[in-house]
């Protein structure tokens, strides 16, 4: 699905709030934001794969260079969503989905070179999500096509293409609201296109916020919960934010998200690294039965919860012990308890 967001305050900008306002941000020269060139990827195969899991171990975030995509294409659909925007609301209110996709759809936009347009990119997306997830496989010692057999296309929810823009303010906003409230992203993986600074995310360790680098023609490769999940939380899935720091109040905000979804009836089953293995990781016994849809339809629930607001059929028809399970797992909160009970080291 490609959609456009314009937002101001997503439901979960609400959730950060005070914390954000005592946080200071830090850097340490020691263990910089990883910048990583996927251009070597077949020159150095294990090496880059490592590089990658490692960083995606530590950080859940990392810079890819040398990805693929080429930057005049890049270029063309931040003009594109510029162009988008910048339409009069009555237009764009055509393409409005509802208030549970908070977007517009492109699905049935007229304009056949700019849908062909996206549909390219969107396609551009995917062979790199695929590369990305075959390229964890190989750094854990799986069968290659190990994640991208549960991200088949044709099955929902599918990825979604989602051009951003926060938009200009006409006054400071109250400091206490980042731009974005800080969350993890509910999929597998995101990439994220964007060319102004103002995203941050929490390092390693406990030291508040960092700002992540913005690297000419590069993207953010940032690992979501179903990826952290699916690795017994050896993937980190980082929460970040959107500030207001390093972006004037009354510049828009452009940027170009990728989100990589299992496939909703996919198993969700851990796996576990062995000791002393080298990245070989198997499939750890879980006493449930879950699926990727499963989870995403719980975090809907624990959204409707927080807020107050009612959810549809689908959202609440969850089992309520496994909305217990999932709140208690770490991945989404941070609070480090896995499927089995047992404490999990990050
Ligand atoms: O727009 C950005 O830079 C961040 C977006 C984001 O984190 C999200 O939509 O999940
Ligand atoms: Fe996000």
């Amino acid at each position: 699905m490609s959609t456009a967001t314009e937002t101001i305050a997503q439901p979960l900008a609400a959730a950060s709030t005070a914390a954000a306002a005592e946080i200071t941000l830090h850097t340490n020269q020691d263990d910089e934001f990883p910048v990583i060139d996927f251009g070597n990827l077949a020159r150095d195969p294990e090496g880059t794969a490592a590089q990658i899991f490692e960083a995606a171990c530590r950080w859940g975030f990392l810079v890819l260079k040398g990805h693929g995509i080429p930057k005049k294409d890049v270029d063309a659909m931040f003009a594109l969503s510029a162009e988008f925007f910048d339409q009069p609301s009555e237009i764009k209110a055509e393409k409005w989905m509802n208030q549970k996709q908070q977007g517009y759809d492109f699905k049935d936009w007229r304009d056949v070179p700019k849908r062909t347009q996206a549909e390219a990119f969107r396609s551009q997306c995917r062979n790199l999500s695929e590369s990305l997830l075959q390229t964890f496989a190989r750094a854990m010692d799986l069968a290659p096509d190990f994640f991208t057999s549960a991200h088949s296309p044709d099955k929902d929810p599918g990825n979604v293409l989602r051009l951003i823009r926060y938009p200009a303010l006409p006054a400071p906003a109250d400091p206490r609201f980042p731009r974005l409230g800080e969350h993890t992203d509910w999929g597998t993986l995101t990439l994220l296109f964007a060319r102004t600074p103002g995203l941050e995310v929490r390092p390693p360790g406990d030291r508040g916020w960092v700002p992540a680098p913005v690297v000419e023609d590069a993207v953010i490769v940032n690992i979501a919960d179903g990826l952290a999940l699916w690795s017994g939380k050896a993937l980190k899935s980082t929460m970040h934010r959107l500030s207001w720091d390093s972006l004037p109040y009354d510049m828009h905000r452009y940027s170009i998200a990728y989100f990589v979804n299992a496939n909703a009836d996919a198993p969700l089953k851990m796996l576990k690294g062995e000791v002393g293995s080298g990245g070989k990781y198997v499939e750890a016994p879980t006493e449930f039965a879950a699926t990727f849809g499963d989870y995403q339809a719980v975090r809907m629930r624990m959204i409707h919860e927080k807020f107050n607001t009612e959810g549809t059929e689908e959202d609440l028809k969850v089992d309520p012990a496994f909305v217990d399970m999932v709140k208690n797992i770490g991945v989404a909160h941070g609070t480090g308890v896995t499927f089995d009970g047992k404490g999990l080291e990050q």
